[in-house]
């Protein structure tokens, strides 16, 4: 459904050469639901609009759904549905007209238009609401919408920039309830851009996790907290004297013995993969050592834990790349510039 190869993007900012996205390689098959994850400023949506034709590449090759997005935009436009970071529709229109402009946008007959809207309609429950103005619904209800005219052209492939920035949690359960309906019911290739960690732990089956314009990992949630990251069991003892003993019968244990903290006091804490797995077993061989300790904690690895492994820094955390670190003489001897698209 996607493939692209050494997909660069380069901005001019002043005198500045901007690296946003620095050869990206990428297969997405059919029926995937991917999520590039990465802090602010890491290359999501610029690699996300070079594949909806919204940017051209600098350099490197992207087919999406067929088409080639330098040399066929149009019939890639035609193909995808796209729904960026703000809302689409017009404050003073109403809810119907958005979407029967949005049909003849696509070329639809007007009675495929009319169906298709209905059927939107209903599915994303916003059925009622037809003939309001869209500056009269509430926010999870406008986003809805905004999917809503991403789907009017029935895509077989919809990109997400950011579907639920701004959202309390409850309306991005509801939006995200909508979203896999939709895709299950139309079989559709789905492909986001996230930076709640949550969001794409919980939804995505493959996360893409992007840093600095490249990526630096792969795989499913769940691969990846296996792969780079740990669970943390933390068992409290009564007394140091206990806990020392329970240090002494994992140092002797080679699963264990490289797997906990070295410090004093009455917690032992361990990393491991699968934590609830191997909490009994670690129980048995203290208890068998003379050590029971009074409680046990399990903290599941995250997707922070994964990128902070990989990256050294947390996701969490607001970082933004300084511009000066691609503008360096370096970069601006580069020849990827496009100067078209520079701010
Ligand atoms: N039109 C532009 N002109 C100059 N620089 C740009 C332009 N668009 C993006 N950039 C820069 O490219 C880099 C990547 O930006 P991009 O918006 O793709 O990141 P992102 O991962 O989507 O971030 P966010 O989560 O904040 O949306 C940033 O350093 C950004 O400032």
């Amino acid at each position: 459904m996607i493939h692209t190869e050494g997909l660069t993007k380069t901005f001019q900012r002043g005198k500045q050469l901007v690296h946003a996205v620095k050869g990206v390689d990428l297969d997405v098959a059919p029926g995937e639901l991917v999520a590039f994850l990465g802090p602010n400023g890491a290359g999501k949506s610029t690699t996300l609009r070079m594949l909806t034709t919204l940017l051209s590449p600098s350099s490197g090759s992207a087919r999406v759904a067929g088409a080639d997005v330098r040399t066929q935009p149009a019939l890639v436009r035609r193909r995808i549905g796209y729904i960026g970071q703000g809302n689409g529709a017009g404050h003073n229109y109403r809810v119907i007209d958005e979407l029967r402009a949005q049909g003849s946008f696509h070329r639809l007959a007007p009675a495929v238009s009319r169906e298709r809207a209905a059927e939107l309609l209903r599915a994303l429950q916003l059925n009622g609401l037809e003939k309001r103005p869209v500056m009269s619904l509430s926010g999870g209800q406008r986003r809805r919408l905004d999917v809503a005219m991403g789907l009017m052209n029935h895509p077989p492939l919809l990109f997400l920039d950011e579907p639920s920035t701004g959202m309390d949690p409850q309306g991005r359960a509801n939006l995200w309830e909508h979203i896999i309906r939709m895709r299950d019911d139309l079989g559709m290739t789905l492909v986001l851009t996230t930076h709640y960690l949550e969001e794409a732990d919980d939804m995505a089956e493959r996360v893409i996790v992007i840093d600095h314009g490249t990526v630096i990992a792969d795989d499913s949630p769940g691969r990846l907290k296996l792969d780079h990251a740990d669970d943390v069991i933390t068992l409290t003892f009564g007394a140091v004297d206990e806990a020392d003993v329970a240090k002494r019968a994992l140092r002797a244990d080679q699963r264990y013995a490289d797997r906990f903290e070295e410090r004093a006091g009455e917690a032992v804490v361990l990393a491991t993969d699968h934590g609830a797995r191997q909490l009994p077993g670690i129980l048995h061989l203290l208890e068998a050592a003379g050590a029971r300790p009074e409680a046990a904690a399990i903290r599941e690895a995250t997707l922070d834990d994964v990128f902070l492994n990989l990256t050294g820094r947390s996701l969490r955390e607001d970082d933004t790349p300084d511009a000066a670190e691609d503008g360096s003489a370096a970069a601006r001897t580069a020849n990827t510039t496009d100067g078209a698209d520079a701010a």
